[in-house]
């Protein structure tokens, strides 16, 4: 029997890119898929959600015609062909990445749709068809699944993978969990013309996000019509005629809400109960598998990455993870992967993101200067009418590193980005101050947060009677009232 240098469970981003590096490494490498390969992200998370982005942005584009002159009725959803989009949508990037035949061009042996492979010791897995594959490496790349509510009547609730075959819109719709996946789903179907709930266990949604984060979005979501109740605990979920009987407290007090359907979105376990990982001596805890920083699980020759990790779950990180997973694995090093600058956000509307640490954290352990700035600043938001939302840069005064930024407002995962990549360079803020930044735009708006920390910090020279009498923002070219 063949002995692979490297077996990888999994075909979502982590495990696709775990394999083509082993590859690139020259290792011989197998990968098991249990389904259909993109795995969550492609098939169920960040591309379909993405197309009801898209949806529901033009939806929300018809409210600005009038102001710019255009006549057209805002447009009606519906929702089987929206739903039947996603799935096109979902094709086209198959087709576009065409997955298995990149693999297996690349070397790879691959089985896809077949089934759950488990361990029989920590040298070889089982697929459900009897064909057994042995490695001297494995990289488990075999991400996570949405959390049910361990409630009475929890099954009745939704998840986001039931939302794409519904055909018909909810008149009123509870979400259940407002981070990152409860959000998206609150603020889309917000905008298609459900009335939404967004209930949360925690004092505010977007919790892991800096507290402006949470102020913005929630004070946008309800301009949107979205009811958002936080410090909620959902206790029972009934079914009856009409729809949905949800049953739940807010510090001690019962409530009830009566709605069409309720979608849950309250977590993201790993999936550790599928491969028999005890046969090969691999220990979980929180649900996920644990791993050292390569990546190396407890058993020596295995190693994880990805969202079974349970650290960052993004894609980006996938990716990230796996390429240094299978170096560590093909050349027997000792890599790290600390996750110290990771761009993420949110499709909301308005969109949110961030990167580095929340302005609590960093005034925890460093001394800093903070810039706010509002999108009402920037030229380009006015005339796009997309005045709502602020960046946030915070810098560490004695070093001028930049530490942390947030974004909340039109291209905010865009804008991030630049400031992730300042960081990741080791830029100064008064060197990010005078990057020449393209106009009218929105990342425009980071420049005008550097030069005001830069101003603040005395690093560009002013005169007294500047500094005394002016607000430190009034010499821009891009600026509104105070
Ligand atoms: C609604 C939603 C929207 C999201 N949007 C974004 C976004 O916009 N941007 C972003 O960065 N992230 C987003 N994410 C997160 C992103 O989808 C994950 O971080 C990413 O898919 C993780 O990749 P992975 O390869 O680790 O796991 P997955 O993509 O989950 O792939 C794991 C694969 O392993 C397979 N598998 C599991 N068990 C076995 C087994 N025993 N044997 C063989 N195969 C097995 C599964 O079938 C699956 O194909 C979103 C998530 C959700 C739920
Ligand atoms: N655009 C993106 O990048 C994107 C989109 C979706 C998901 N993701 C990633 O996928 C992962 C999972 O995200 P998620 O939002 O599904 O889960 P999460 O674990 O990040 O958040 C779950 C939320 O549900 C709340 N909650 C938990 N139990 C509850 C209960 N019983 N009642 C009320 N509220 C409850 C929590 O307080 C929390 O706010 C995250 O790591 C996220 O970053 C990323």
């Amino acid at each position: 029997m063949t002995i692979y240098d490297v077996v990888v469970l999994g075909g979502g981003p982590a495990g696709t890119t775990a394999a083509l590096r082993a590859r690139e490494l020259g290792a011989s490498v197998a990968l098991l898929e249990r389904g259909e390969m993109g795995g969550v992200c492609t098939n169920d998370g960040c591309i379909p959600t993405r197309v009801l982005a898209k949806a529901a942005r033009l939806v929300r584009d018809a409210d600005q015609f009038d102001a710019y002159g255009l006549s057209g009725a805002r447009p009606t959803v519906d929702l089987a062909r929206v739903m039947a989009r996603v799935q096109q949508m979902i094709g086209r990037i198959h087709e576009k990445k065409q997955i298995v035949s990149h693999l297996e061009s690349a070397g790879v042996l691959v089985r896809a749709n077949a089934g759950e492979a488990r361990f029989v010791d920590a040298a070889s897995v089982i697929l459900p068809t009897g064909e057994t594959f042995q490695g001297k490496t494995f990289i488990l790349c075999i991400g996570g699944h949405a959390r049910r509510l361990p409630i009475p009547g929890g099954e009745y609730a939704l998840t986001h993978s039931d939302l794409w075959s519904l055909r018909a819109l909810p008149r009123s719709m509870a979400v259940v969990g407002g981070a990152a996946t409860g959000c998206q789903i609150a603020s889309i179907f917000a905008a298609f013309g459900s009335h939404v709930t967004l209930l949360d266990f925690a004092d505010r949604i977007v919790v892991g996000e800096d507290i402006h984060t949470s102020q913005a979005l929630t004070r946008a979501f309800s301009q949107h019509g979205i009811d958002i109740v936080t410090s909620a605990e959902v206790q029972t979920l009934q079914k009856n005629e009409d729809g949905m009987h949800l049953g739940y407290s807010v510090a001690g007090e019962l409530r009830t809400l009566d709605v069409e359907t309720v979608v849950v979105a309250a977590g993201w376990p790993g999936n550790v109960d599928t491969l028999n990982l005890e046969a090969a001596g691999i220990e979980t805890a929180r649900g996920y598998i644990s791993v050292d920083e390569s990546l190396r699980t407890t058993a020596p020759n295995i190693y994880a990455a990805g969202d079974i990790t349970g650290r960052m779950m993004l894609v980006q990180s996938a990716g990230d993870e796996a390429r240094v997973a299978a170096e560590n694995a093909v050349l027997g090093r000792n890599r790290r992967q600390p996750h110290t600058v990771v761009p993420h956000g949110s499709f909301t509307d308005p969109e949110y993101a961030s990167v580095g640490l929340t302005e609590a954290a960093a005034r925890n352990a460093h001394e800093c200067a903070v810039a706010l700035v509002p999108y009402a600043d920037l030229d380009r938001a006015i005339v796009d009418g997309y005045r709502d939302g602020f960046f946030k840069l915070i810098v560490e005064r004695e070093t001028r590193q930049i530490l942390g930024a947030h974004v909340v407002g039109e291209q905010a995962v865009e804008i991030v980005q630049l400031v992730a990549a300042a960081m990741t360079g080791g830029t100064r803020v008064e060197q990010l101050a005078e990057l020449e930044l393209a106009y009218p735009t929105y990342t425009g708006i980071v420049g005008l947060a550097a030069r005001q920390i830069s101003r603040e910090l005395g690093v560009v020279p002013l005169s007294d009677e500047w500094r005394a009498q002016q607000a430190p923002r009034s010499s821009e070219w891009e600026r509104s009232p105070e």
